[in-house]
């Protein structure tokens, strides 16, 4: 007996997921529990970034990559938080770098996801706007999407010093009309993003980013408006900014 092949013109499936990178330490913003595990308004910024994917209606799945040890953990912590049901969770353990981490994620994917958002964890408050206009950007034929901003300071591009704190040359300053400031969730198509962690290797540099990949893959990558709330958790001051920002939606929203 014969199977029926499919119809031609069946369109191809676009499931769309977030993989959440979650698995770093956190270094730079002191001691303490691994980065994603702390405590933003008292919930766990992976909880906030959890909630920030899932709030927009076209992410069907998230992947959180866990710290290497603390999967459980987070499975345990995505169980008791509330969180939009229209939208399917998955936990991963991570690796040693935030790329390795990403490709730990991609690994994990179902065969249906066609677009992919990676979203740092440490970026617990971008609005589902920035989501949308991503996604948007993609399933509109972009195989590559980053939100960004415009810089508010001047960029210098120095030869670093040997010794942390000597004074270091100034080689050039790049126009800053041309710059932007890259955020996330950024967007791809799964084929492309695949390609581009499979085949790009950094020879120990490391990427910053999954655009950056894809563009040294010699595919086209394009920026949307970023948010200003879409910033990094980083270093100290980058958490107390983010409970005012907080403090002030939950005002605003009165609860
Ligand atoms: N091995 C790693 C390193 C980073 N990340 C994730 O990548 C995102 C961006 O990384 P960053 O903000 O630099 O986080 P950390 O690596 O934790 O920060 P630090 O360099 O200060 O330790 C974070 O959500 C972080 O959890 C990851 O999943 N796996
Ligand atoms: C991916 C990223 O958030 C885009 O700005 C950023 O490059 C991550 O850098 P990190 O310093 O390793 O967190």
């Amino acid at each position: 007996m014969t199977s029926t092949p499919p119809p031609p013109d069946r369109p191809r499936p676009l499931r769309t997921a977030a993989v959440i990178p979650a698995a770093g330490r956190g270094i730079r913003l002191g001691p303490g529990a691994p980065k994603a595990l702390r405590a933003l308004g008292g919930t766990p910024m992976l909880i906030h970034a959890v909630r920030a994917m899932a709030a927009s209606r076209a992410v069907s799945l998230v992947v959180v990559v866990a710290p290497p040890d603390g999967a459980p953990e987070v499975k345990h912590l995505l169980d008791e938080h509330s969180l939009p049901d229209h939208t399917d969770y998955l936990v991963v353990p991570g690796g040693d770098t935030r790329q390795e981490s990403v490709g730990l994620g991609l690994d994990a994917l179902p065969e249906d996801v066609s677009v992919v958002l990676v979203h740092d964890a440490a970026r617990p408050l971008v609005p589902v706007e920035t989501v949308d206009s991503v996604v948007g950007a993609v399933r509109n034929g972009a195989h590559a999407v980053v939100p960004a901003l415009p810089l508010s300071d001047t960029v210098k591009e120095v030869e670093p010093a040997v010794v942390p704190g000597e004074p270091e040359p100034v080689l050039a300053t790049p126009v800053r009309a041309r710059l932007r400031a890259v955020q996330t969730p950024q967007g791809f198509d799964r084929d492309t993003l695949v390609r581009a962690h499979a085949e790009v290797a950094l020879d120990g540099e490391g990427a910053t980013d999954d655009a950056g990949m894809v563009e040294r893959l010699g595919e086209p990558v394009v920026v949307v408006p970023g948010h200003e709330e879409a910033f990094k958790v980083t270093r100290p001051l980058d958490l107390v900014l983010a409970e005012a920002v907080l403090a002030r939606r939950r005002a605003h929203d009165g609860f």
